[in-house]
Formats: C-alpha cells, sequence, structure tokens
C-alpha cells in the first residue's frame, strides 16, 4: 500500500491491506438507535433570534455553491460566481460564499470570474458520480481540474472495492489522488447512502482521514439518500476522534438535498454538538448546496427587515 503522511500512532494501521483491516473493524460499533436518537433531539433544538442571524451568515459562508449538470454552461457558471461574490446586492454585507463547485471542464471558467475574491473553486473528479473508470483517467481528471485553477478537488471514493472489502485500493486511490491535488485541499466524498450501514459510514471516514482527505463528504446529491443528519454526526465524531488521536484538524462536508435554512441551523447545531464550536468555521465546515442560498438569503432579510421578504428581488439558485 501507498503511504500517507501520518503520525507514527497511525503508521501500523496503514502497514498493509491486512492492517488496515484489523484496524477499520476494530473501531468500535456505531449505536445505530442512540445515534438516531440524539440526531433528532439536537434537530428540535431551537435558537434565540439574536443567534438565528449570526447563523444564516455563518451558514452562507459555508457553502459550496454547487452545480454538477449535463446542461451546465459557462454562462451558468459565470452567473453563479457573480453570485457566490455578491448573494444578495440588496444587501451588500452578506457574506461571500466559501466555494463554487462546478465539473472538471467549467473550472477554467469560474476560476475567471472568482479571481480576487478569495471564494475556492472547487472540482469534483475521480469519475463523479459513480467513480467508475481507471486509476489513470480519474488521475488526469484531476490534474486537469488542478491546472485549470481549482483550488479544492471533490474526489468520490469507490464504492465496490469499498464494499468488497478492498480497503487498500481505496486508501491508495485517495492517496494518489492527494497527491495529484499538490496545494489543493481535497475533499473524500464516501456517498454514505450505498454504504449500507452506520459502522461502514465510521471505517470509510476513518480511512478517508487515514489516507489524507483534507475533508470528509457525505454524498455526490446524486443518489437517495444524501446527507442525513445520523450520518453527518458519524463523519464528525470521526474528524473529532481524529483529532484527538492526531492533533490533526480534518473538515466535514454534508451534501446533497439541504434546501432550507432551517436545516442548515440543524447542521450547524450538530458540528457544534459533536465535533465542537471550533469547527463552526469554512476552513472545518462545508454546506454542498445547489439550492439552498436563496433560502438562507430569504430568511436573512426577513430578520433583519422585520418582515416576510418576497423571493422575486433574488435570482434563481
Ligand atoms: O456536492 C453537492 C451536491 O451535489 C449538491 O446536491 P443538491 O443539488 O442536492 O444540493
Amino acid at each position: 500500500m501507498a503511504t500517507a503522511t501520518l503520525p507514527a500512532e497511525f503508521a501500523d494501521a496503514v502497514r498493509d491491506e491486512q492492517s488496515l483491516r484489523r484496524f477499520l473493524h476494530g473501531l468500535p460499533g456505531v449505536d445505530q438507535v442512540g445515534l438516531e436518537q440524539r440526531a433528532a433531539s439536537l434537530a428540535t433544538r431551537s435558537i434565540k433570534k439574536a443567534a438565528k442571524l449570526w447563523a444564516i451568515d455563518a451558514a452562507i459562508a459555508m457553502i459550496d455553491l454547487t452545480t454538477l449538470e449535463g446542461a451546465d454552461t459557462r454562462g451558468k457558471v459565470r452567473a453563479m460566481a457573480a453570485k457566490a461574490r455578491q448573494p444578495d446586492p440588496g444587501h451588500p454585507d452578506t457574506p461571500k460564499v466559501a466555494a463554487v463547485c462546478v465539473y472538471p471542464d467549467l473550472v477554467e471558467t469560474a476560476s475567471h470570474a472568482l479571481r480576487k475574491s478569495g471564494i475556492e473553486v472547487a472540482s469534483v473528479a475521480t469519475a463523479f458520480p459513480s467513480g467508475r473508470s481507471g486509476r489513470d483517467v480519474k488521475l488526469a481528471e484531476v490534474s486537469l481540474a488542478v491546472s485549470s485553477g481549482a483550488t479544492e478537488v471533490d474526489m468520490v471514493i469507490d464504492r465496490g472495492a469499498f464494499l468488497e472489502g478492498r480497503y487498500g485500493a481505496v486508501f491508495d486511490e485517495i492517496v494518489a489522488v492527494k497527491a495529484a491535488c499538490g496545494q489543493a485541499r481535497l475533499k473524500v466524498i464516501l456517498e454514505t447512502g450505498e454504504l449500507g450501514t452506520y459502522d461502514n459510514v465510521r471505517r470509510a471516514s476513518w480511512l478517508a482521514l487515514l489516507a489524507g482527505g483534507d475533508f470528509v463528504k457525505t454524498s455526490t446529491g446524486k443518489i437517495s439518500p444524501a446527507a442525513t443528519l445520523p450520518v453527518t454526526h458519524v463523519l464528525l465524531q470521526a474528524v473529532r476522534d481524529f483529532r484527538e488521536a492526531t492533533g490533526q484538524r480534518r473538515g466535514v462536508k454534508p451534501a446533497g438535498g439541504i434546501r432550507t435554512t432551517k436545516d442548515a441551523i440543524r447542521y450547524l447545531v450538530a458540528v457544534r454538538e459533536v465535533a465542537g464550536e471550533s469547527w463552526l468555521e469554512p476552513a472545518l465546515f462545508r454546506l454542498g448546496a445547489s439550492s439552498l442560498l436563496n433560502d438562507l438569503l430569504l430568511q436573512r432579510r426577513t430578520q433583519l427587515e422585520g418582515h416576510y421578504s418576497s423571493p422575486d428581488h433574488l435570482t434563481l439558485d
């Protein structure tokens, strides 16, 4: 197996396929009932009015504004980039989003449209969303994205290999992609809706962290279920425990199906309660979403203006 830069205590776990399997299957099992109850009870927590505007602004600043459609055009990406820079021209104090996320062939357009904005350019890669292609093709795609200006790469893991128990192959692929990323941040999409169990989600999270992923991300947004609160709890527990064990902080990105301010705030509450308040920053937490920003902007206007605001003044998501 390839090697990742790891603290000594984990060097043994990734020595070979057998050690990795032993490590991943030695992780504590997830208590499904306890996990789902805790996620549900945190989801009902209400937040005070004063905190709501803070939470809305925090959520906006942590969005990876995404378009991943076959029908995407350069014009659509330019319009998204303009919205990413200034989400609500009627309220210029509205924060910018964290990143714009596109397919590799649109990175150049996004990068040009976002220059000097401080907004990251994220590209999906490694045969997104299925992950079904050869290693060389996947790495070539990562190189295309990075050489076109991507500052972040959202790769998908090989779920087939993972479900066959070929953990070494998944690990090696993440290590190779990380190397191809150079300075770009690597987010590792687990596609949790295909992993079957919370135990598998925990194993996949640790595998991605051990292999050098900067973020673990729930979903592509292309299958159902996509992001859920319980699954996000498992990812947050993994980065929290990884930090305790190694001193290294990694990020979490739920993505897929997050559409409302209420949902976004539930995720922020989960981050605070599971990983801790220090994770509430764009370097460590993102919300991957194609259709969330407008609801946050409407709720923000409602908070500021004291009455419901019509969506007519906002461009479409
Ligand atoms: O990575 C982000 C997802 O593809 C977005 O999914 P969504 O369109 O359900 O928001």
